[in-house]
């Protein structure tokens, strides 16, 4: 993704950028675009003041107050939330134009097309719901909730995932090279064009065959491997939001189309989609917040350097990992974070369609709670793993069965 540069900012700078980019095939809405963009103001107002950064500092005011960042040089650079929000509308326009035209215009593929024996296919879900399983228990029993085929394709989405992150992760990551990713998205394209390379491919391409799902989250998720390969450090939140968002915001475009929105939803499928890269989002950044010390033994830190260094901690300190005020006031605020992001996904899972808000839901309070559970331990994070106990995690699941029955929030705030 390209990033633009503009000479100046000035007011409804953004606005502009944004129409340039909606004239570009994303059709919304004026009035769409001006509340969205309100929204966003607000919120990316609220997830740097929440981190006591106050709207007058030099520099950084417009990537509080508006789209756009200031690169050294002084000049304007779209914010990573910008470049995420843009592929967000982007998905949001190819799935209403599905939906409109109910034909598959996305992909050269129909499941008739693929050269696979019927039973073949079965064999290949079935096996991606075994990894599934073994690799994400309590994920896979909220799937069984999905009707059969939304839980097939989750499955095949999870283990595209899984297999992704196993190049980079896996037992073999020191062997992987930027050639290897691009086989991988060389072979991510023929999966798509319906020449799928193995039985694990097979079922994906099988299932994009039968959901409007775009390839752009997929090859961003390569690319955030590709950013794994070459970056261990991230100078301040705009970067880690963008390797968040390859990372994991992807599943969330990934899994929207499947998933489905509730028939009788009035929100919009750009807060939906939205919503859905906040869960991602929030998970990552917990994610990250969990494996500190982890990660500091790879080297890695996937930290925000501007706002350590505000709190005056380095490297070293991560490195040494001891808990110490300055860490936990730190930590504070980053799970602040996390938390807001969650907040901005509950928005979104009672728009999905019913049967696919369980498991959302239950995604979405046990990794919350992983948060919890980096407080109890006192925020040491260095040596200690947060981790949810078996009993916690027993009770989100009537929580979140409880939660999913909730009617969609656009009808309920509608009605009030
Ligand atoms: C409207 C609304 C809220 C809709 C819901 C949208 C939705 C289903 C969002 C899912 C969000 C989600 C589960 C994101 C995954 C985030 C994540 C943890 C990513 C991990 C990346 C790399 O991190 P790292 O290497 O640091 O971590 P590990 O130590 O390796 O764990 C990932 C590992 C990337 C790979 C991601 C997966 C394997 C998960 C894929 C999950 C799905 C396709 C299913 C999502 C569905 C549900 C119901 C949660
Ligand atoms: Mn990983």
């Amino acid at each position: 993704m390209a990033i633009m540069l503009v000479r100046a900012p000035s007011p409804g700078l953004s606005d502009a950028i944004r129409d340039i980019n909606a004239s570009q095939g994303l059709r919304c809405s004026s009035l769409l675009k001006k509340r969205a963009s309100a929204r966003r103001w607000m919120l990316c107002s609220l997830k740097y003041a929440c981190l006591g950064i106050e709207p007058g500092e030099a520099g950084r005011r417009s990537a509080v107050y508006s789209s756009l960042a200031v690169n050294p040089a002084g000049e304007a650079v779209i914010s990573s939330e910008q470049k995420v929000y843009d592929v967000v509308l982007k998905q949001a326009a190819l799935l209403k134009r599905q939906l409109r035209t109910q034909t598959p215009p996305l992909l050269d593929v129909r499941p008739q097309d693929l050269e696979i024996p019927r039973n073949g296919l079965k064999e290949a879900y079935n096996r991606c719901g075994e990894i599934c399983e073994e690799y994400a228990k309590t994920f896979y029993l909220g799937t069984l909730l999905m009707t059969e085929e939304r839980r097939r394709a989750i499955w095949a989405i999870y283990v595209w995932c899984r297999r992704t992150d196993e190049l980079v992760d896996g037992p073999n990551a020191n062997y992987i090279t930027p050639t290897a990713l691009d086989r991988w998205e060389k072979r991510l394209e023929d999966l798509f064009a319906g020449r799928p390379y193995d039985m694990l491919d097979a079922a994906l391409s099988d299932t994009i065959s039968r959901f409007p799902i775009d390839i752009q989250p997929f090859r961003d998720m390569i690319e955030g491997m590709r950013s794994d390969l070459r970056k261990a450090r991230y100078k301040n939140f705009d970067e880690l939001y963008m390797y968040c968002y390859y990372v994991a915001g992807t599943v969330g475009l990934m899994s929207v189309p499947v998933m489905g929105i509730a028939p009788e939803s009035k929100a919009t499928t750009e807060s939906v989609y939205n919503a859905a890269l906040a869960l991602g989002i929030a998970n990552q950044l917990t994610n990250i917040l969990r494996d500190v010390g982890e990660d500091a033994r790879r080297g890695r830190i996937y930290l925000p350097q501007d706002e350590l260094a505000q709190e005056g901690l380095s490297d070293e300190d991560i490195f040494n990992g001891v808990v110490t005020n300055r860490w936990r006031n730190f930590m504070k605020k980053q799970i602040k974070r996390a938390r807001m992001f969650f907040e901005e996904a509950e928005r979104g899972v009672t728009e999905l369609s019913q049967a696919s808000r369980w498991p959302v839901w239950a995604s979405l309070l046990l990794y919350r709670q992983i948060l919890d559970e980096i407080e109890a331990n006192d925020y040491n994070n260095f040596t200690k793993r947060a981790y949810v106990g078996k009993g916690k995690k027993l009770l989100a699941l009537p929580v979140a069965y409880g939660k999913s029955l909730l009617m969609p929030c656009s009808l309920r705030n509608s009605q009030t």
